[in-house]
């Protein structure tokens, strides 16, 4: 197994570090003993079989869910506090954009995007009109989406629209639910090269949950494969493809992880 915290790859501070997290819902265990931790500037990516725990393991990071056991700390603040509310300022660090629900329907796109800049600034409307615009335009939606709702856009606008949203307030960080989700290969491919393009032009550190290997190879730096509740693997995808732990093998290995494998060049049978 690839265990990328305890090399000495682990360069600098990291923004984000799970020690021997467990999480239980009744007697259904979900997590035992996960760690892991993200580095400012990457790419990192939780992956896995559907119900393994991502989205879970992604809410108790930003302090959404308490876990059984174990500690989380983000900025290097525990999540305990800011759970109980005793860090506000943190929240203006980090976006999140969620799988589900994302806009609020009952709200233009450009409303939308101002949701936070109203709550948490006291910026003049005239400001926040024009923060607004430069972040529909940063997600490569066109003006005049601005004045449009939810539901007069496609998937894949919207998807750039909560992505708008969570870069308003021009967080450090950024958490990614399935970003690609519902979204045609054409679609998805254009949220890959935003992620790039968002993480290059605005410096972020981006955490996302997926389990769409496409999206994986082509942004990924590096991915925590979950399964049976643990971290069963963490490195590149290059890395990981070459795993022999069974259950990373069966995520990479089954047809759908061979396709993506070749499409992005990589070759099982050599060792490069
Ligand atoms: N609030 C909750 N109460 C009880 N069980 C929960 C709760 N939230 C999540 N679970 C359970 O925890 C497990 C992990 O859920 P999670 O949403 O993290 O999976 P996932 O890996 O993100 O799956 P998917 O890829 O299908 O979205 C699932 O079995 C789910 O039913």
């Amino acid at each position: 197994m690839i265990q990328a915290d305890s090399s000495a790859a682990v360069a600098a501070s990291p923004i984000i570090e799970v020690s021997h997290v467990s999480t239980r819902f009744g007697t259904a265990v979900v997590h035992r003993d996960v760690s892991l931790s993200v580095r400012p500037g990457e790419i990192f990516a939780i992956a896995g079989g559907s119900g393994c725990g991502k989205s879970v393991l992604m809410r108790e990071i930003i302090g959404l869910h308490r876990p059984t056991s174990g500690t989380v700390r983000l900025f290097g603040l525990d999540s305990a506090t800011y759970r109980a509310g005793r860090a506000p300022a943190l929240y203006q660090r980090f976006g999140v954009m969620f799988q589900q629900g994302a806009l609020f329907s009952s709200l233009t796109l450009e409303d939308n995007v101002a949701v936070p800049l109203r709550e948490f600034t006291s910026l003049s409307e005239r400001l926040i009109r024009d923060i607004v615009a430069v972040k529909l335009a940063a997600v490569g939606l066109p003006m005049d989406s601005g004045p449009k709702y939810p539901a007069e856009l496609s998937g894949g606008m919207r998807k750039r629209g909560a992505l708008a949203r969570a870069i308003a307030m021009d967080p450090e960080l950024l958490f990614l639910d399935e970003p690609t989700s519902g979204l045609d290969p054409m679609s998805s491919a254009g949220i890959d090269e935003l992620i790039l393009n968002l993480k290059s032009l605005l410096g972020l550190t981006v955490v996302m949950v997926t389990h769409d290997l496409d999206l994986l190879w082509r942004v990924a730096d590096r991915v925590a494969v979950i399964g049976d509740g643990r971290v069963l693997g963490i490195g590149t995808m290059a890395e990981l493809s070459r795993s022999e732990e069974p259950g990373v093998k069966q995520y990479f290995h089954g047809p759908r992880g061979r396709g993506a494998a070749a499409k992005h060049a990589w070759n099982p049978e050599s060792n490069t």
